[in-house]
C-alpha cells in the first residue's frame, strides 16, 4: 500500500494535488480521501481490470466502516504504465476530481468539514503530493 497522509487540514477552496505512476500491469489503484480510514468522504477506485469492470471509475463513500452507493464515471483518462495526476478539490458541499481533460464531482456525503485523512493502494506509485 502506498502513502498515508493524516491532519492534512484541507476545507473548502483548498485541494490536493497528487503525481504519480500507474503500474504496467495495472489491475486497479484506490485513492482515499476523508476523516479518517474508517469515514471516506471519497474513495476513488479507478478499475482497469477489477470486480468485473474494466476501465471503470468507481467511487463511493464509507461512513463508519459501512461502503454507500457506488458511483461510476464514465471517462477513463489512465494507460496503464503512464503518469497520472489527480486533483482532488474541496467544495462546500462536495469534491471536485480533476483528472486529464476531464472532472466531475461528488457529494460530501459525510459532510466533512475539514478532510484530514489520504491515503493510496494498489497499481499506483505516488511520486508527489502536495497540498494548498
Ligand atoms: C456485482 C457483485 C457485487 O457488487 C460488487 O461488490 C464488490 C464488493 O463489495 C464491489 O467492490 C468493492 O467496491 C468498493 C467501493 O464501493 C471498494 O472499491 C472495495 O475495495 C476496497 C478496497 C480494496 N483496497 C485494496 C486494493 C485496492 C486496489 C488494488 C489493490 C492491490 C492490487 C491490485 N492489483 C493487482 N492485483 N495487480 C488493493 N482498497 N480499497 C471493492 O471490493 C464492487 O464494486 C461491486 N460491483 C458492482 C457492480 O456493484
Amino acid at each position: 500500500c502506498g502513502p498515508v497522509c493524516t491532519n492534512l487540514g484541507l476545507k473548502p477552496g483548498q485541494r490536493l494535488i497528487v503525481k504519480g505512476k500507474i503500474a504496467p500491469s495495472a489491475k486497479s489503484f484506490v485513492m482515499n480521501l476523508g476523516k479518517d480510514a474508517s469515514n471516506l468522504g471519497l474513495h476513488f477506485n479507478p478499475r482497469f481490470d477489477a470486480h468485473g469492470d474494466v476501465n471503470t471509475i468507481v467511487c463511493n463513500s464509507k461512513k463508519v466502516e459501512e461502503w454507500g452507493a457506488e458511483h461510476r464515471e464514465t471517462v477513463f483518462p489512465f494507460q496503464k504504465g503512464g503518469a497520472a495526476e489527480i486533483t482532488f478539490v474541496v467544495n462546500q458541499n462536495d469534491l471536485t476530481v480533476h483528472l486529464p481533460g476531464h472532472q466531475f464531482t461528488f457529494p460530501n456525503r459525510l459532510g466533512l468539514s475539514v478532510f484530514d485523512y489520504f491515503d493510496t493502494q494498489g497499481d499506483f506509485t505516488v511520486q508527489s503530493i502536495s497540498w494548498e
